[in-house]
């Protein structure tokens, strides 16, 4: 079935938090519109860019794109940006069921509010491995009242202006803001009052099980989620399913998503929160608060008790533990190669690089081209790919890998430039699924982690955190013609440099469509 979806990206006033900005919407929303698909549908967004000076790309985040990697939605690595005014088509095949995202990727665009899901069933007659009454979709994200512009200058600014900690945490597009603090101007820029940032309610029928499609899309935050005085079942990770585990609470990282089963069997007198807290920074934004109504109760009712405030923010073990019970169900175990052709260690680092603070990997700070990946390489526009190079030096380096070959790719945690820290940061991966074969803590040892590494039935994911100096092991088969961004999911370490290109089989590549063309060298392709 073809699923033909006519967006428009336009910025409007609105107050997810209370607090008026310039936010970017999709028909007037942000959460934008959520694209509900079966296994194997094609996918067509009609997408108009109105943002007048601006431009826009919209990544279809855990859709392989197998056969239409022109369709990722990569500013510089798999297309040119839309330019304001224009009109692009992106046409993809959901391949597999399951719980995604989509949100901009050029720029810190995605912090604007330009984000939403993605629902694919499973193909009729074929049923999953839990069962449910219902679902539902939160997007967990975090919230900034300055600009992507500012943030986005401060940035690569001498001397550098780190972003902070957000102001608000939304759960699925509301938060509230103290209005009253000594910084807010008027009641016009922030009103506590204002629908818009009514707490996100969840109404739950007494005795029944609900499904939420959780996920988290923040700039910065790593985050906790729990419903008070419920446990959550997990059943869903990045659109595999889990061998199921019972939490209390779950920590969601930038860029995953999960399903967790959660049945209705409390007091059903009154309503509970539904409480989003940071981890592994420390704090400086309040819980991000909604509610679990109990129907028939009044879905305003506040619930009368503390909301939850989550594990300590700084222990990491119990994250690491958690990363550790995500595995596949042992129904649906998709078993990985036993051995592996290459091992690529990414040693993730900050640096200074000419005065700059910038993210590197093997030393390298990735910087986009002008020229996207994607064309350049299937058209040979570029003669030389610059390779890694081993002092910190800015590069737009790659990585090439055969086709059809096993990689294994171990993310290395290690200090940023502030004493005695190491950050957690959720690795993404575009194009593919990957086996997560480890995680461990400290220095990886190539001779003896791997033969820890769990080959019986490790989860595939599309992001996973590496652990603050820990180690993160991943596999995959280079099997999807294209080239594909590999990057940290948090939106200024992107920024300033955390992230490889990876090509495989871009011979194999369809002609590619012009609608991605027009930009840097590429324009020199579709003059007449
Ligand atoms: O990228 C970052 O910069 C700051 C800090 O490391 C400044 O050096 C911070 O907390 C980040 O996550």
């Amino acid at each position: 079935k073809v699923r033909h979806y006519k967006w428009e990206v336009k910025y409007q006033f609105q107050s997810p938090d209370c607090f008026r900005k310039l936010v970017i919407g999709i028909n007037g929303k942000t959460p934008g519109p959520t694209i509900i698909a079966q296994q194997g549908d094609t996918i067509i967004v009609e997408l108009k860019n109105s943002l007048l000076t601006e431009n826009v790309a919209i990544h279809w985040h855990g859709i392989r794109q197998i056969g239409t990697p022109w369709s990722d939605g990569t500013e510089g690595v798999t297309q040119c940006p839309i330019l304001p005014g224009d009109t692009f088509f992106y046409k993809f095949v959901v391949d597999r069921p399951g719980s995604y995202l989509y949100h901009a990727h050029y720029g810190m665009q995605r912090e604007a509010g330009l984000y939403g899901s993605i629902r694919v069933a499973v193909p009729d007659g074929v049923v999953e491995p839990f069962t449910y009454d219902y679902d539902r979709t939160i997007i967990l994200n975090d919230w900034y009242h300055k600009s992507t512009y500012e943030q986005a200058t401060g940035l690569s600014s001498k001397p550098f202006v780190w972003v902070g900690e957000p102001q608000s945490l939304l759960i699925h597009g509301r938060g509230k803001f103290n209005c009253s603090s000594p910084t807010i101007g008027s009641s016009d820029t922030c009103n506590t009052t204002n629908p818009q940032c009514a707490p996100y309610t969840l109404t739950v029928v007494p005795g029944k099980t609900i499904r939420i499609r959780l996920s988290s899309l923040t700039a910065l935050s790593a985050l906790n989620f729990e419903i008070e005085g419920h446990n959550l079942t997990v059943v869903e990770a990045d659109g595999h399913f889990v061998e199921p585990f019972v939490v209390k609470n779950i920590n969601v990282y930038s860029g995953e998503t999960y399903s967790v089963l959660v049945k209705a069997d409390q007091d059903p007198s009154r309503n509970y929160w539904l409480a989003s807290n940071v981890i592994s920074r420390k704090p400086a934004t309040p819980t991000g608060l909604g509610i679990l109504n109990y129907y028939p109760n009044h879905p305003s009712n506040y619930p009368p008790s503390t909301p939850p405030t989550g594990p300590l923010w700084n222990d990491s073990d119990y994250r690491l533990a958690q990363s550790l019970k995500i595995k596949a169900h042992p129904s649906h175990i998709i078993a990985p190669p036993v051995e592996t052709d290459r091992v690529i260690i990414l040693l993730n680092t900050q640096n200074e690089i000419d005065g700059f603070r910038r993210w590197s990997v093997n030393n390298v700070s990735f910087n986009l081209p002008h020229t996207p990946y994607l064309i350049a390489l299937k058209e040979k526009l570029r003669h030389k790919i610059v390779q890694p190079n081993p002092n910190a030096t800015a590069s737009n380096a790659i990585y090439r890998l055969k086709f059809n070959s096993t990689v294994d790719i171990v993310l290395q945690n290690g200090n940023s430039m502030v004493p005695n820290t190491s950050e957690t940061h959720p690795w993404h991966l575009h194009g593919h699924d990957f086996w997560v074969l480890g995680h461990g803590k400290g220095k990886f040892d190539p001779m003896e982690d791997p033969k820890k590494y769990n080959l019986v039935n490790p989860i595939m994911k599309n992001t996973v955190p590496v652990h603050s100096y820990g180690w993160t092991a991943l596999r995959y088969i280079a099997d999807n013609p294209g080239v594909w961004a590999f990057h940290c999911h948090i939106e200024a370490h992107f920024y300033m440099g955390m992230g490889v290109v990876i090509e495989e089989g871009v011979e194999k590549v369809g002609k590619l469509p012009t609608s991605i063309m027009g930009c840097g060298e590429t324009k020199s392709l579709i003059r007449p």
